[in-house]
């Protein structure tokens, strides 16, 4: 399947920097779908500024209900209307930072869904887990919590991000990430049965232009959810290259 290269660009850069950024991947043709998820207030600029371009703009979450009084959330429809396409949701970061859990993340994804906005779900084990041999368990238990029925049908796709991966230059060896990935993969077919054959599964802690193309060419990964290097386009755009 072609593969989706994401860009989580979390909580940085001025409006300025994202714009710039925005416009120096619009030339960089790849195999690969090329997503950037700027934060909320930088959406509608990056979006300008990829029009016409192969590069597609997510939001990095969005509450739950459709509308409220949510005093600093977004919803769904507000990304939609800003010219989302994509969101990122359950991250760890946002697990580890606003206390979200599968059930929460479950509901904001069907809010997702609901305003056609493609959903990708983070999920992964912190290290201790991973050192009790528990990151397998853990994975399937956040993927059955945290998606809904028809998400697989309805193209969602799912970032296996192992928590003590992400920024810190460290990666699961290749075997590793093969196993998470093939039992990821196990476990939506025999939910969602043929759909999530289709569904595809990032990996996400630590990718770089250096280790990308031995991860993406690993079994059962669809692409890559890429933090620190999406932020420079000359990384992000080699990743994307690696991935076909
Ligand atoms: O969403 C992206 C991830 O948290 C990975 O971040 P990183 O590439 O900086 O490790």
């Amino acid at each position: 399947m072609r593969p989706l290269i994401a860009g989580n660009w979390k909580m940085h850069g001025s409006l300025a920097e994202a714009s710039r950024l925005a416009e120096e991947l619009k030339g960089g043709a790849s195999g690969a779908d090329l997503l950037v998820c700027p934060p909320f207030l930088h959406i509608q600029a990056v979006v300008s500024a990829v029009q016409g371009s192969a590069v597609a703009v997510g939001g990095q979450d969005c509450h739950a209900a459709a509308k409220g009084a949510h005093t600093g959330d977004v919803s769904a429809a507000m990304l939609r209307d800003a010219g989302a396409t994509h969101v990122i949701l359950g991250h760890s970061e946002r697990r580890a930072d606003h206390g979200e859990t599968d059930a929460g993340v479950r509901a904001k994804t069907e809010a997702a869904l609901a305003v056609g906005l493609t959903p990708i779900v983070c999920v992964g084990e912190t290290e201790a887990q991973r050192l009790a041999g528990e990151a397998e368990r853990v994975v399937e238990t956040q993927l059955s919590g945290s998606l809904p029925d028809g998400f697989a049908e309805a193209g969602g796709v799912v970032a296996y991000e192992p928590v003590w991966a992400i920024g810190t230059g460290r990666t699961p060896t290749e075997d590793d990430i093969a196993a998470i990935h093939g039992a990821m993969r196990r476990v939506l077919v025999g939910r969602f049965g043929k759909a999530a054959e289709g569904t595809r599964l990032l990996y996400g802690g630590s990718v770089k232009p250096g280790n990308a193309a031995a991860i993406l060419a690993l079994p059962h990964v669809d692409g890559a959810l890429v933090g620190g290097a999406s932020l420079v386009a000359a990384d992000f755009l080699a990743i994307a290259k690696a991935a076909g």
